[in-house]
């Protein structure tokens, strides 16, 4: 089952251009779109998102064109977190976690007792319950992300994508982001798509990647079958060992190569 599609998707930006982007995200799977800066991943996402509009191509969400659906009826199919940095609103988390509920309401319709059970449900599942009115600005980075998950389970998508959902967390909280993004998608089978730029973390929570590098897709495919020295050398021009424990690989890098050839 494939929940989106692109179909030769072409995008010129500045000087950037984004070249006959074709993929196939699985449904009901955590899949990472990985590869240096630069090389297009969130402008690949805004685009899936209807943020950005292709010049060319066409994006299929659960096989239906994106441009036939309706605002709200994408609203009620797919949930973006963009990067953390971006939003920093003046309210509650439960304030917060309640605009995941928009699509579903018109403008000045009270927030119902079923609203109210989605609310506490998508804070259960995230362990915010305890901060639901503290302001959203005062929580931590790792408590951040967490309540801005909360707001995208309430809005009771089958699909959500993260624009790199670990950056600026330590370690200990980026797997803690990571454990509960795989919980979310084995328990609910909601479909995750997110950037990453940790290869590790790549592998060892996501079923499948895209590799993409100035603004093509260099491969695809699941982490154990695709991640290598060549993967390494020809996506990120790095040496590097990849070794694997059981099918996990660990990726120890050495050193960049030719800068010439970064682009
Ligand atoms: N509005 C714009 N005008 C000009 N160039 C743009 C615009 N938006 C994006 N770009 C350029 O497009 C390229 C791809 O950007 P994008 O943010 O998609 O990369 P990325 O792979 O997500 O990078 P990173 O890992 O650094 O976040 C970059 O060179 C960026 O400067």
């Amino acid at each position: 089952m494939t929940a989106i599609q692109t179909e030769h998707l072409e995008l010129h930006v500045g000087s950037f251009q984004l070249h006959d982007i074709s993929v196939s995200i699985p449904a009901e799977k955590v899949t990472a779109i990985v590869g240096p800066n630069g090389s297009g991943k969130s402008t690949l996402l805004k685009i899936i998102t209807q943020l950005l509009h292709a010049d060319k191509g066409k994006v299929l969400i659960n096989n239906k064109p994106v441009k036939e659906y309706k605002t709200i009826e994408l609203a009620q199919t797919l949930a973006m977190l963009t990067q953390s940095k971006h939003s920093l609103p003046e309210l509650t988390v439960r304030e917060l976690i309640t605009y995941g509920r928009s699509p579903y309401k018109r403008l000045f319709d009270r927030i119902t007792s079923d609203d109210t059970s989605i609310i506490d449900w998508a804070m259960e599942v995230t362990s915010t319950k305890k901060h639901e009115n503290r302001m959203f600005h005062t929580l931590s980075g790792g408590e951040q992300q967490k309540a801005r998950i909360a707001m995208a389970l309430a809005q009771q998508t089958t699909i959500i994508l993260l624009d790199e959902p670990t950056t600026f967390l330590d370690i200990a909280h980026q797997l803690d982001v990571m454990e509960m993004l795989q919980k979310i998608n084995q328990e609910f089978k909601i479909t995750i798509v997110m950037v990453l730029h940790d290869l590790q973390q790549a592998a060892s929570y996501c079923d499948y990647l895209i590799a993409m590098k100035n603004g093509k897709v260099m491969v695809t495919g699941k982490p154990n079958e695709i991640l290598s020295s060549h993967f390494l050398e020809d996506v990120y021009n790095i040496e590097a060992k990849v070794t694997f424990v059981d099918t996990y690989p660990i990726i120890i890098p050495i050193k960049t190569l030719n800068n010439n050839r970064r682009n």
